[in-house]
């Protein structure tokens, strides 16, 4: 039997706001691979599951309820938008992008029955072509062998700050100490919830971003990657 060599993932996780997506959407762009955004799968499965009205500690119903459920993503028109997500058919892109989805995924992401589930859909996406992935397990669970990985960090305070500016320049109001106490308590629930935790993965490259620009993640992500080393 002859084994084939599966497409190369490249994994980028880290915690709320430090620049996943942004710099995933760039780095797939410029690789010509595909951009896979597990948070937007987790969020839409929340959205799911409260539509439902699902007992969340029901996990027979929850593994029922998923087992069917279709959340597609459908390629952002440029590396500057996010994707859009598809959930049983609706395009649900603006329902699940608010602080308050953030930390319902979050919450809904600790239990098992959404874990395995969403883990399972990711890897099918591992085998249909080469990606960036990024979100919090890409690197320790979903693709515990993938061609490279990376970790981005920043201190909760610079995380917090650009997001304020993200959402100022979209024209919302802001509440800069709110946004600062949200990310650094979605970030304690999800390294501390005992199922696929936000930890670095031992063979993950780890940045601080704290004073890079994008396109200086952006290199430093590319360097690696066209240099063919492993960066753990
Ligand atoms: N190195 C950087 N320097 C300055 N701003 C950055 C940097 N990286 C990301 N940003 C900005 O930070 C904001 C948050 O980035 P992004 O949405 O990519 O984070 P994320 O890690 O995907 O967040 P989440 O975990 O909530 O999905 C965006 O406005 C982005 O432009
Ligand atoms: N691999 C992942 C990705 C995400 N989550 C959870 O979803 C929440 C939303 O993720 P964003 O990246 O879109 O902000 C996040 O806070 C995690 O709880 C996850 O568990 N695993």
């Amino acid at each position: 039997m002859s084994e084939t060599t599966p497409p190369p993932v490249i994994t980028i996780d880290g915690p709320a706001g430090v620049g996943k997506s942004t710099i995933s959407r760039k780095v797939a762009a410029r690789l010509g691979f595909t951009y896979l955004d597990t948070g937007a799968m987790y969020r839409a499965a929340a959205l799911f599951i409260d539509r439902l009205g699902i007992d969340s500690e029901d996990e027979t119903a929850l593994q029922h309820a998923l087992a069917t459920v279709s959340i597609e993503l459908l390629p952002a028109p440029d590396e500057f938008s996010d994707v859009e997500v598809v959930l049983n058919g609706e395009k649900v892109g603006a329902l699940i992008r608010s602080p308050a989805m953030s930390m319902r995924a979050s919450q809904l992401s600790a239990l098992p029955a959404v874990r395995s589930r969403l883990t399972a859909l990711q890897q099918e996406w591992g085998k249909r072509g080469a990606l960036v992935a990024e979100g919090r397990d890409t690197g320790t669970v979903v693709f515990p062998r993938a061609s490279y990985k990376f970790y981005l960090d920043a201190s909760p305070e610079i995380r917090a700050r650009r997001r304020a500016l993200q959402l100022h320049a979209k024209g919302e109001e802001v509440d800069e100490k709110k946004l600062l106490e949200m990310t650094i308590a979605r970030d304690r629930q999800d390294m501390e919830r005992p199922i696929a935790p936000l930890v670095r993965a031992t063979d993950a490259l780890l940045i601080d971003t704290s004073d890079k620009t994008i396109d200086d993640v952006l290199l430093v992500i590319l360097r690696v990657v066209e240099s063919g080393l492993q960066p753990g």
